[in-house]
C-alpha cells in the first residue's frame, strides 16, 4: 500500500507545479481562458488537501472540516468550468455558482459532524464528475483520444464517489465499521491520483487539439474540405514518385467550373461558395479512397489517380462531367446549372515530375474550354 502522507503531500505539489504551468501556458496563450480555471482548481485542489490534512494535528473544524469540504468540491467545479470554456459552451456559469452557494450553505452546520458533512461532499463530487463525463462524451472535439481519457477518468472518479458516498451513508445509519477503513482509504487514494491524472490530461486535450487544427489549417482548403495546392503536390508526389518505382500507371485531371463568375454575379457569392462545396462533394463521391483530391484555385480542382490507366482515367473524368452537369444543384429551392471543363493526363516517359504532367492537363483544360466547355479532353 502506498504511504498515505507521502502521497497527500506528492499530490499537493504536483497539483501546485500543475497549477503554475498552466498560468505560464495561459500568458502564452492569452486567448485559452479554461487553463485560468484549470490553474486555479488545481491550486484550490492542493489547498483543500493541506486544509483537510490539519485536521491531524489542530481541533478546528470551521477550518479543517468545512473549509476542506468547500475547496474540494470548488476544485472540480472550476475543472469543469474550464471545460466548458473550452469546450465554448455558451450558457453562463450560473448553475456550478448556485450550485457551490447551496453547498456552503448545507455544509455550514455540519462542521461538527465530519461524517455526514463527507457524505454530502462525496455526493456532490459524484455528481459533479458525472456531469463532467457526460460533457466530454456529448461534445465533439478535435482531439478524440485526450478526450476519451479524461472521460474515463472523470467515469472512474464519479464511481468511487458514488462508492464512497454508500460506504458513509451505511456508516451513518449503523454507526463507524472498522471494516470500512481500508476501503476509504483506498478512496482517498485514487481520488488523489485521479485528480492529479485529470490536471495533467487537460493540457494535453488543448495541445493535441490545437495541433489537429493547424494541421488542418495547413493542409486543407477552408470551404470545401479538400486539400489545398500544397497538402495535394505533398500527397500526389508520393504517388508520383511511386507510380515511377513501380512502373505503374499514373494520371491526373485538372476540373475547372466553367463560367463560374457569371453564377457569382446571378446567385450571389454565397451561392458561389455552396457551388463549391457541392462540386468537391461531387468529386469526392466518384474517386476511390487512394486517389488525391484538391482545390488548387478559386474554382479550379485538381486529382491525381494513382494505379489508373489512360482509359480508366477518361471514365472518371466522364463520370464527374455526368455527376456535376447531368443534374442541377439546388440552392435556397432554386436550382443552378454547373458543368465543367476536364482536361486528362496519363503519364508518359516525358514526364519526369508531377509539375510537368499538370501543365499538360492544364493545357488540356484549356483546349476544353475553347473547344465550347462542358467537356473532357485527353491531352496528346
Ligand atoms: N463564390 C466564390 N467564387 C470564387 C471563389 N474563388 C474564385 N471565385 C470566382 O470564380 C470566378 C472565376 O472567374 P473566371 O476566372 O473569369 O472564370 P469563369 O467565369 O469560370 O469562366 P471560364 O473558366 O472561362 O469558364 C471569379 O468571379 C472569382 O471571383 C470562391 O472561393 N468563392
Amino acid at each position: 500500500m502506498l504511504h498515505l502522507p507521502t502521497l497527500i503531500a506528492v499530490s499537493i505539489v504536483m497539483n501546485i507545479l500543475l497549477g503554475i504551468l498552466m498560468l505560464v501556458i495561459f500568458r502564452l496563450r492569452q486567448q485559452q481562458r479554461c487553463f485560468v480555471y484549470w490553474s486555479v482548481a488545481c491550486f484550490v485542489f492542493a489547498a483543500a488537501a493541506i486544509t483537510a490534512s490539519l485536521r491531524a494535528f489542530i481541533d478546528a473544524p470551521l477550518l479543517t472540516v468545512y473549509c476542506a469540504d468547500l475547496l474540494i468540491i470548488l476544485a472540480p467545479l472550476l475543472a469543469i468550468a474550464g471545460l466548458r470554456e473550452y469546450l465554448h459552451y455558451t450558457r453562463s456559469f450560473v448553475y456550478l455558482r448556485a450550485l457551490w452557494a447551496c453547498c456552503a450553505i448545507l455544509l455550514a452546520p455540519l462542521h461538527t459532524q465530519p461524517l455526514l458533512a463527507q457524505l454530502v461532499t462525496s455526493i456532490v463530487l459524484a455528481g459533479a464528475f458525472g456531469y463532467a463525463t457526460l460533457l466530454l462524451v456529448r461534445v465533439p472535439t478535435r482531439s478524440p483520444l485526450p478526450k476519451l481519457v479524461l472521460a474515463l477518468l472523470f467515469g472512474a472518479h464519479a464511481l468511487i464517489m458514488i462508492i464512497q458516498s454508500s460506504i458513509l451513508f451505511t456508516s451513518f445509519r449503523e454507526g463507524p465499521m472498522p471494516s470500512f477503513a481500508p476501503l476509504l482509504e483506498w478512496i482517498l487514494v485514487n481520488h488523489l491520483l485521479l485528480t492529479t491524472a485529470t490536471a495533467m490530461v487537460f493540457p494535453l486535450l488543448v495541445f493535441v487539439s490545437n495541433e489537429n487544427r493547424l494541421t488542418q489549417l495547413a493542409n486543407y482548403d477552408d470551404l470545401t474540405k479538400l486539400f489545398n495546392r500544397r497538402a495535394f503536390y505533398q500527397q500526389a508526389e508520393d504517388y508520383f514518385a511511386a507510380s515511377e518505382l513501380d512502373e505503374q500507371d499514373f494520371s491526373a485531371l485538372m476540373l475547372d467550373l466553367d463560367h463560374f463568375k457569371g453564377i457569382n454575379d446571378q446567385y450571389g457569392h454565397a451561392a458561389g461558395d455552396a457551388c463549391l462545396r457541392w462540386v468537391a462533394r461531387q468529386i469526392r463521391s466518384q474517386l476511390r479512397e487512394q486517389d488525391v483530391a484538391a482545390r488548387v484555385g478559386g474554382e479550379e480542382f485538381a486529382i491525381a489517380l494513382p494505379q489508373t490507366d489512360e482509359r480508366a482515367a477518361i471514365a472518371i473524368a466522364d463520370r464527374l462531367l455526368e455527376a456535376i452537369g447531368g443534374e442541377p444543384f439546388e440552392y435556397q429551392s432554386q436550382p443552378i446549372h454547373l458543368t465543367v471543363s476536364i482536361g486528362v493526363i496519363h503519364r508518359k516517359s516525358r514526364h519526369e515530375a508531377l509539375q510537368a504532367l499538370l501543365i499538360d492537363a492544364d493545357t488540356a483544360l484549356y483546349t476544353a474550354k475553347k473547344q465550347g466547355r462542358n467537356q473532357v479532353v485527353l491531352a496528346s
